[in-house]
């Protein structure tokens, strides 16, 4: 497999319910995203974004095809492999963000650094950045609920890029902002991408800011083609 930042290769995945005609959600889907790409994912809902994420972020296995991360084939790893490789290199942005409700929002940002092996005065210095790049330093000591929607979008953003990883995965990263927000928050991304060389894969409604990204690809009846 290649050296991509991601490289998924015939990737299928379905559900049958229990019922006779499985939903086949995706069908030998082929994606390989270079370090410092920005990859648009336009789909209509129940496309099977979410799904695609999932499997592209170790948080699901395909019923065939393989997964590489940075060059690793991580088909058929152990959970604890799996695990170490998203942990390390893979940022993840959910729909519904998953803030943990008794922290703040810095310390929504720090903990995922100190868990993997940061210091407190790296970890600190990191998310007030981070914070700062969103526009949220005055924010940063309030819990996620007393933040708005947008504001908990923004730390999520934050969060998912805390241990500065090779790999961000987003689905409606902008989904909650109004347009001035969504263009700072969108511009900060693609600062990272282009600077830094993150490779990024987002699943968005928003056509406008799709165009603006590297490269657009389409899901269609389980089909990735490119737009
Ligand atoms: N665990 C599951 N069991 C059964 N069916 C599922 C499961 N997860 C997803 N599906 C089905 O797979 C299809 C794709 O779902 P997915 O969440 O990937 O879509 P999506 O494109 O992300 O949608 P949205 O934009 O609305 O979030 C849907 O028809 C959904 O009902």
């Amino acid at each position: 497999m290649s050296d991509a930042a991601l490289d998924l290769r015939g990737i299928s995945k379905s559900y049958n319910n229990g019922l006779p005609n499985a939903v086949h959600v995706l069908r030998e889907v082929d994606l390989q995203v270079a370090p410092g790409e920005a990859v648009a994912l336009v789909a209509p809902s129940g496309a099977g974004k979410s799904t695609l994420l999932h499997i592209a972020g170790l948080l699901d296995t395909p019923d065939a095809g393989r997964v590489a991360i940075g060059g690793q084939d991580m088909t058929g790893q152990s959970d604890r492999r799996r695990t170490a490789m998203r942990r390390e290199a893979v940022g993840f942005v959910y729909q519904f963000h998953h803030l943990l409700p008794e922290f703040s929002a810095e310390e929504n940002v720090v903990l995922p650094q100190l868990a993997n092996g940061a210091s407190r005065k790296e970890a600190d210095a990191r998310a007030a950045a981070l914070l700062a790049s969103v526009g949220l330093t005055s924010r940063a000591d309030h819990r996620p609920a007393a933040l708005s929607g947008g504001e908990q979008q923004r730390v999520a953003f934050c969060r998912a890029m805390a241990n500065a990883p090779k790999l961000l995965l987003a689905d409606e990263p902008t989904g909650n902002l109004d347009p001035e927000t969504s263009e700072r928050v969108f511009d900060t991304l693609m600062r990272l991408v282009h600077e830094t060389g993150l490779a990024a894969v987002i699943a968005t409604h928003n056509l406008e800011l799709a165009a603006r990204m590297d490269r657009q690809v389409r899901l269609d009846q389980g089909r990735l083609c490119a737009v």
